[in-house]
């Protein structure tokens, strides 16, 4: 089965009305409004800050999907949060779940991930759901223990696969400049795509999405989109330039 190519850019807390009006006009400008690419199919999500959810989707390029960083899982009393069942009702299909910013500086630990990401799911949304270990954890021969209990958590609740993609993001890679080699990279995804045959079924290994974030540029994207079970990116830094539209060609070759 063909899993469709798919590149998300997380803006992270960057971006300001200005800047996303001149950035999403650049990305129309070189995209023919964002009508083709290379002529493969190929799916595109904006993570814009939510305070400008709606600024991005007005100013994106047509084919481009907006989502929200996170969410929570309840509306009711909780100052501050944003709750699944509001980016369903503001017409935003994705949210981004466990990215390893929320992980480790606002604790999120893997229950609260995976509640997420499984309340996001039953509101109507699609999600991103992020995994990766730290350096100390590579250094430690742990990347796929790590990797595996991140993933076992998310698995655990989530009922339907076809609401899923698997964001792996080795978090020494995350904004460091460090990216994973192709090889690397594939190594971790080809174990998580094993790990779903074994433990959901093989059908969902063959057409869930794992795609590769951390330090992805258009200068390395080619060599990482070549890799068997790398099926896309979540790109942070390089989605806030003109130039995140050759990442997102990276398919083609
Ligand atoms: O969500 C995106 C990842 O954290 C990667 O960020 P980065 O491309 O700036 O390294």
């Amino acid at each position: 089965m063909t899993r469709t190519f798919f590149v998300g850019g997380n803006w992270k807390c960057n971006s300001t009305v200005k800047s996303i009006t001149e950035l999403c006009a650049s990305w129309k400008e070189s995209t023919d409004n964002g009508a083709k690419y290379s002529g493969k199919p190929v799916e595109i999500v904006i993570a814009p800050p939510s305070i400008y959810a709606q600024t991005a989707k007005d100013a994106l390029p047509a084919n481009f999907q907006v989502s929200l960083q996170d969410c929570y899982s309840s509306t009711g009393a909780f100052t501050g949060e944003i709750a699944a069942d509001m980016i369903v009702d503001m017409g935003i299909p994705w949210v981004i779940t466990g990215h390893s910013e929320r992980r480790t500086i606002f604790k999120e630990t893997d229950e609260v991930v995976a509640t997420k990401t499984a309340y996001a799911i039953s509101k109507g949304l699609s999600v991103i759901a992020c995994i990766g270990e730290l350096l100390e954890e590579r250094e430690a021969g742990k990347t796929l223990e790590v990797n595996e209990r991140q993933l076992s958590a998310i698995a655990a609740t989530v009922t339907d696969w076809s609401k899923v993609v698997i964001a792996y993001e080795p978090v020494w890679a995350i904004g460091t400049g460090k990216v994973a080699t192709p090889e690397q990279a594939q190594e971790v995804h080809a174990a998580l795509r094993a790990w779903l045959s074994t433990n959901v079924n093989p059908e969902v290994a063959e057409s869930t999405r794992i795609i590769y974030g951390g330090s992805v540029k258009p200068a390395n994207a080619n060599e990482l989109a070549g890799q068997a079970d790398i099926d896309g990116f979540l790109v942070g830094g390089a989605s806030l330039k003109p130039d995140f539209i050759s990442v997102i060609d990276s398919y083609a070759v």
